[in-house]
């Protein structure tokens, strides 16, 4: 009736030939969902550092909405797939150890209602991979972890509790994963400490520093991790963002120089989501009050679009 009346929120500008990348998220409805589901965890009272990232699953699917879905480079459009979007797990609003309760319980129920599906948890601070990997892997049998990191997160419980340092160390002391299906790429200088290489070396851990991301290449660190995880079921990739230098992800908390390129990062990515094995991914650590033009939610949106043109690949 009002040719120029638009609904509050849908875009200016349409162009009947480009579909945005935030039209593949479609709400879930209780009853039907895609082969691919999302979920944010929004917490990060957890983190050690002040953060705010309880704001980034909002912020990281509005990114979406700057990009189109057609890659240039693999000469595909990803316009049919559907990501069915679950929502964010409500958060207690001081108890941390009831908010991981939380997360934990419900992805172990979402994922046993769609068991085939591929799933993306937006954090949060890094804390929550504790809990989304616990409850992602009681209905995955043996799994291994990629964890995309400028640190080891392997810190001791008694200095802190469960906060954004110790997800790793929680999982292997619980026995979800054993030390030697987890592989940590990009770690760096003046980020971490001896003591938790240590803890990790004897863990079995598999150990890449950021020199030696740019020494082998990121090809041959995904092909070798892969080969190692060959007997696993499923594979989860956990993308803290600071593993990326300071200039590309100014959003994190623990930001820091000498990190990671996005290029780098993105092609992991696309690579390893064209393995069937790997089934799950987070994207954590990304504070969107202290992001400058949301360059970090882009880049996690994009980190996103690498994983569904990875399995379009496969
Ligand atoms: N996931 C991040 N872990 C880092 C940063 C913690 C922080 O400063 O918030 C760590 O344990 O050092
Ligand atoms: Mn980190
Ligand atoms: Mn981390």
């Amino acid at each position: 009736m009002f040719p120029y009346l638009k609904e509050a929120g849908k875009a200016n500008f349409q162009d009947r030939y480009v579909k945005k990348a935030n039209e593949l998220l479609v709400p879930w409805d209780g009853k039907h969902a895609s082969n691919i589901g999302l979920i944010g965890a929004p917490l990060s009272k957890s983190s050690i550092s002040h953060s705010g990232a309880a704001f980034a699953p909002q912020a990281i699917r509005q990114a979406l909405s700057f990009y189109s879905t057609y890659s240039i480079e693999a000469g595909i459009d990803l316009a049919d797939i559907t990501v069915t979007d679950y929502g964010d797990i409500v958060m207690h609003p001081t108890d941390i150890v009831e908010s991981q309760k939380r997360i934990a319980e419900t992805v172990e129920q979402v994922v046993a209602l769609h068991q085939e599906s591929l799933w993306i948890t937006l954090g949060g601070d890094h804390s929550i991979t504790c809990p989304v990997v616990s409850g992602w892997q009681k209905q995955k049998g043996t799994i291994g972890i990629i964890q995309f990191d400028a640190h080891h997160d392997l810190r001791n419980l008694e200095d802190g509790g469960p906060t954004n340092g110790t997800p790793f160390r929680r999982l292997i002391e619980a026995g979800v994963i054993d030390g030697s299906r987890l592989v940590q790429i990009g770690l760096r200088d003046f980020a971490n400490s001896l003591a938790y290489t240590e803890y990790g070396k004897q863990r079995g851990v598999t150990m890449y520093t950021i020199e030696e991301v740019h020494r082998l290449g990121i090809q041959t660190i995904i092909d070798k991790s892969m080969q190692m995880l060959s007997d696993v079921d499923a594979v989860y990739v956990s993308v803290d963002m600071d593993v990326l230098d300071q200039a590309f992800a100014p959003g994190c908390p623990a930001i820091g120089p000498g990190g990671m390129d996005s290029r780098t990062l993105l092609h992991a990515i696309s690579l390893l989501a064209r393995y069937d094995a790997v089934q799950a991914m987070d994207i954590v650590e990304i504070d969107p009050t202290i992001d400058f033009r949301q360059m970090t939610s882009r880049l996690a949106a994009w980190v996103i679009l690498q994983f569904l043109k990875g399995k379009q690949l496969a």
